[in-house]
Parts: structure tokens; sequence; C-alpha cells
């Protein structure tokens, strides 16, 4: 069956990058094509994996897809016509705020009934793609969204990609063959029946409530967990999730998903904090290695921020705070985070605009950095030039999600 598909990834971050990268090392005849933009961390990776290959790394273990592999893999957003009408499937790695951008750019490439698959976070991403498409493009289409429990850190001078922690899975509702495809590549993928995919989407946006405070309080997620007040804040959005949830009548899945308000809300409370920093410092002493020291994973939150990009903050909390005032739940923690990461993001965006104006002043770099004409560049929208913070923010789809 795998033998000659073509897969092709739109937007080479961190999650496009190692499922991807993990099919082209998988070979087996199929062929993957990462489309990226034209911006300069979209070349600075291309010109990484040209040179020295595309790394995936876990636990200090590295694998590398060849730079000869690469060179005809990774193309630019000019390039994103002649791929997308060869392609088999089609996995969606860019930001939700880029879907219609997305949107466009397959309703005019993509042949009809290639499957696209959406790697993306928030509530309904297949609905919302399906509306952009709109009518007879969206009819024709199966559409998508995985729920993806990867995380994973890209480094694109260095064409590395770094996965850490425990997570590793994606849920899908359909494309059977495509989740087999992804199984044998080393990418564990569960099919579920589409009640039951909805309530592991909620499960999903339940653990993104990390992502907030791992932006404000600046640690990655294994030292954050030792922080009382990310811990504090992680609980209080999750508890007010899931009120929103159970007001909803919607079930969180899986089980492990329901626990973690409690579970964040036990981190914090200080006798069992001071226990378990006692424990942790008692076996750095012994093993004479710090136990969180490979716990350096960091949210999509975090990685958006160090790369200037907006984040999908509007999709996370906001979508709470959303759902909050359409049933009439508060939800004052999920409106704080949001106000605290949207200025964050307007500081990170200002900040690299600044460090990009500078660089752009030296000799051969010109101003027009060409991404307005790209498809692909507005796809990523990772050239700061908007934020999800000052969009107005799209409806939260939780119909058909009823469970
Ligand atoms: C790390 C993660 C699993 C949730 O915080 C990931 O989905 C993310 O960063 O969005």
């Amino acid at each position: 069956m795998s033998c000659g598909d073509h897969v092709v990834v739109l937007g080479a971050g961190s999650i496009g990058c190692w499922v991807g990268g993990e099919l082209s090392l998988a070979g087996g005849g199929v062929r993957v094509s990462f489309l990226m933009r034209d911006s300069a961390t979209g070349r600075a990776l291309r010109a990484a994996v040209q040179s020295v290959g595309l790394t995936l790394e876990i636990a200090g273990r590295a694998r590398v897809l060849p730079p000869a592999a690469c060179a005809s893999a990774f193309a630019s957003a000019g390039e994103a016509p002649e791929r997308l009408r060869g392609a088999t499937y089609v996995l969606v790695a860019t930001k939700r705020h880029a879907n219609a951008a997305v949107a466009e750019l397959l309703a005019a490439h993509l042949p009809a009934r290639v499957p696209i698959v959406l790697l993306q976070n928030g509530l309904g991403a297949a609905d919302e793609m399906r509306a952009l498409l709109g009518g007879a493009a969206a009819a024709d289409r199966p559409i998508h969204q995985a729920v993806v429990t990867i995380s994973a850190t890209l480094a694109h001078a260095e064409g590395r990609v770094v996965r850490a922690g425990p997570l590793v899975e994606l849920v899908l509702d359909g494309v059977a063959p495509l989740a087999a495809l992804l199984g044998r590549a080393g990418v564990p993928t569960r099919i579920v029946p589409s009640e039951r995919h909805a309530c592991e989407l909620r499960g999903k946006l339940m653990l993104n409530m990390l992502n907030a405070p791992n932006a404000i309080f600046k640690k990655a997620l294994g030292p954050m967990l030792l922080d009382r007040d990310a811990c504090a804040l992680a609980a209080e959005t999750m508890a007010e999730l899931r009120a929103v949830f159970a007001t909803l009548g919607l079930r969180v899945e899986p089980r492990r998903m329901r626990a973690l308000p409690f579970v964040m809300r036990a981190l914090a409370w200080w006798p069992l904090n001071a226990l378990l920093r006692t424990l942790l410092a008692t076996l750095a002493l012994l093993s004479g290695r710090d136990p969180l020291a490979g716990s350096a994973a960091k949210s999509s939150t975090v990685e958006d921020l160090d790369a200037g990009r907006p984040t999908e903050i509007a999709f996370l909390n906001g979508a709470v705070v959303q759902l909050g005032e359409r049933v009439g739940v508060p939800t004052p923690a999920n409106a704080a985070a949001v106000r605290a990461v949207c200025a964050l993001e307007a500081e990170a965006i200002a900040r690299h605009a600044f460090a990009n104006s500078a660089k752009r002043e030296g000799p051969g770099e010109g101003r027009g950095e060409a991404r307005a004409a790209e498809p692909l560049a507005d796809a990523d929208a990772s050239d700061g030039s908007r934020t999800a913070c000052s969009q107005e923010q799209s409806r939260t789809p939780v119909d058909g999600d009823t469970t």
C-alpha cells in the first residue's frame, strides 16, 4: 500500500520535520516533500539540511536524513503547485492562524479526494478547514485533524529536531492507510471512532493548558512541574476548561487528561511540592546528576515566542474564554493567561523585527523578503506581520462534538 505514496508536509516546523523526517527515514517507497516558506528561518533550515542533513534526535540518539535526500525533499513555496499535484496525502503542520492561506493553496493545487490531515492544536480544525475550503472543494476532500501529542523542538540553523519527554502519539478518526504508514515509520498512530476522537481533542486542549504557564514562567516543561505558581495557573485554567466542558455535557478522554487539573493542583500544594523537591535533591546527590536534566522539553508556545512568531494562544486559552462566554462559565484564569502570553508575544515579535531590520541593513540583504508573494510565507504566518492576539478570534466549533 505504501509503495508509490507521496506525503506532502505543509510547514517545516518541529512537528512537520519530526513526522515527515520519520516517514522519510523509514523509506519503504514513500516519497516525502516538505514545503516551507521563504523567510530567514526557512532559508536557514533549507541551507542546513542541504549541507548536513535533517537530524532527528531523541535522548541523545541521533538519526540523520542525508543531505542528498533533503535536497530533493525540502521544497520552497514556489514548488508547492507541482508537489501538491502529485500528493497522495497532505499533512498540514502550519499554525492554526495560517489556515485561510493554507486553504487557498490547497484549493488551487491539491487534486480532489487526497486526504488532508491537520497536525494542529485546538478544537475544530477540520471543521474550520472545511468551511475555509467551502462547498464543492471541501465536499470532495477527506479532512481530518490529528490529536498530536508530541513535544519536539527545531533548531532551524542546525537542521536538528529534538523530541523530548515520553509523549509521542497521533490519534486519528480515519485514514487508516496513512495511520499504518505512520505507525510503520515509528510515529504511533491510533484510529478511534469520531466520538472518541472528539473527546481526545478535548483531552489535548486540557494538556495544552500547560503551554501558557510554560511561556509565562520560562521553565522547561519538566522543571516547571516543581514551580508552584506555574502549577497553580495550569490547575486554574484546567479547572475552568473542565467546568466549560461539564456545562456543555462534553466528555474528555483519555482518563489521564481528566485527572490533569487535580494533578496540577496537587503539585501546587506546598507539602507535596516540598517533598518532591527533597526527593529530587536526594536523587541528585546520590546519582551525581540532575534527574531533570534530560527534561528540556518546551511547549510550542515557547518555541513560537523564541522564534518571534505569533502564538496559538487564541486557539488554546483564548478558546476556553470564548466557550466560557458562550455558556456563562467564568474563565478569569484563562483570560489572564491570554493577556500575559499576548504581552510576551508582542514583545517577542518586536524584538525579532528589530533584530531582522538591523540584519537587513547589512550588505547584500534587501528589504524584500519576498514573503507576500509566497503563499506558504503567509501560511506559516511566522513573519511577524500579524499576531494571533491582535486578530479577531475565529469561533471555536464544538458542535458535532456532543458526546
Ligand atoms: C508540549 C505539548 C504536548 C503540550 O504542552 C505540545 O502539544 C505543545 O507544545 O503544544
